[in-house]
């Protein structure tokens, strides 16, 4: 079994079990150098646990694991100053103020460029003459980026990077990841929900009870996602349309309305590519046309399946099928 030392992150197999509780199963990952890659999953599938593998915070039960080419548990202090890490529990609970706070991480992540903590800080819009512990959450999660990426590190691994960031400060975030990207960095984000991902992460994959239940870039997921589509024509047609919508495969749910207008919506789900629908439909005579955009976050919540509030923390069971694309 090797790993991919071309790649920023290669995981193969990686297993880490807490007692009784497998918090990952055999997880194999590659995360291509200079790409964003975002991991997604509801509470306790193991995105922190992956996250703390690759910074030698803890310890993989089996398999093989390489960030940047080493093994975090050869790779020392040497490697550790190559990423950028913000942890999911941020406790920044000291007097000391926010400049000191990142100065004295400077001394330990290796050299930052001049004026590059006080752009950050402009950038995020935080006071770095603060008590560090005075701050309220959004602050002290500004802080936590800023010492994640002041030193430039090769690679930047973001646990919940937004939580808790207003809208306009995660639109500066999301600049900062285009900047890092265009830097040739590598980032590997975590979040519960898309939403949070999709505008930046190449590829995601999505992590349910330690394992990868999918993986594939948001353009993909985008096509491959159900639309709802309403195909309005004249009510003497109706009949016509139904038909070409039955006949057409990936369309499902057909359901006829009239207005009283003399037309009737037929509406249905698609979930193939749009292309045959939109080829099928223009035989008809069309009054209007709608296909909505695809709702990714209810196909991602789908993923994570109707037990994730009743406790993900519990063990799958053990004849539940691996499925990794
Ligand atoms: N130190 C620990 N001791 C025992 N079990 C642990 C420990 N850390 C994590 N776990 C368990 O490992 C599993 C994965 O947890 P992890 O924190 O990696 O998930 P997560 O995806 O980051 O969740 P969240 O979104 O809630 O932060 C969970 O079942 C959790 O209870």
């Amino acid at each position: 079994m090797t790993t991919d030392i071309g790649a920023a992150v290669s995981a193969r197999g990686l297993t880490k079990r807490y007692g009784a509780t497998t918090a990952l199963h055999g997880l194999d990952l590659d995360i291509p150098r200079g790409s964003v890659f975002g991991m997604i999953g509801p509470n306790g599938a193991g995105k922190t646990t992956t996250m703390r593998l690759l910074l030698d915070i803890i310890r993989p039960t089996a398999g093989e694991l390489s960030v940047l080419g080493r093994s975090p548990r050869d790779g020392g202090a040497a490697l550790r100053r190559r990423i950028g890490y913000l942890p999911g529990e941020l406790h920044l609970g000291t007097r000391v103020k926010g400049r000191e706070f990142l100065a004295h991480y400077a001394e330990i992540s290796g050299p930052v460029r001049k004026g590059a903590v006080d752009d950050l800080a402009d950038r995020l819009g935080v006071d770095l003459g603060r008590p560090v512990r005075s701050l309220s959450k959004g602050n002290k999660q500004k802080i936590g980026l800023i010492q994640a990426f002041m030193h430039e590190p090769e690679l930047l691994v973001l646990d919940e990077p937004t939580s808790g960031l207003d809208p306009l400060v995660q639109q500066e975030f999301h600049a900062m990841l285009h900047e890092a990207r265009a830097a040739g960095q590598t980032v590997f984000l975590s979040s519960h929900v898309l939403s949070e991902v999709q505008q930046t992460a190449h590829e995601i994959a999505i992590l349910k009870q330690g394992r990868i239940v999918e993986r594939s870039t948001v353009a993909a997921l985008r096509e491959n996602a159900v639309r709802h589509v309403k195909v309005v024509v004249a009510e003497a047609d109706a009949a016509a349309a139904r038909a070409v919508l039955d006949a057409l495969p990936g369309v499902q749910g057909v359901a006829a309305t009239t207005n009283g207008a003399g037309t009737a919506a037929l509406s249905a789900t698609l979930d193939t590519h749009v292309d045959a629908f939109v080829k099928a439909v223009a035989r008809l005579d069309l009054v209007d046309l709608t296909i909505e955009e695809p709702d990714l976050e209810e196909m991602v919540l789908a993923y994570y399946g109707t037990d994730v509030s009743a406790g993900a923390d519990a063990e799958p069971a053990a004849d539940e099928p691996e499925v990794v694309r």
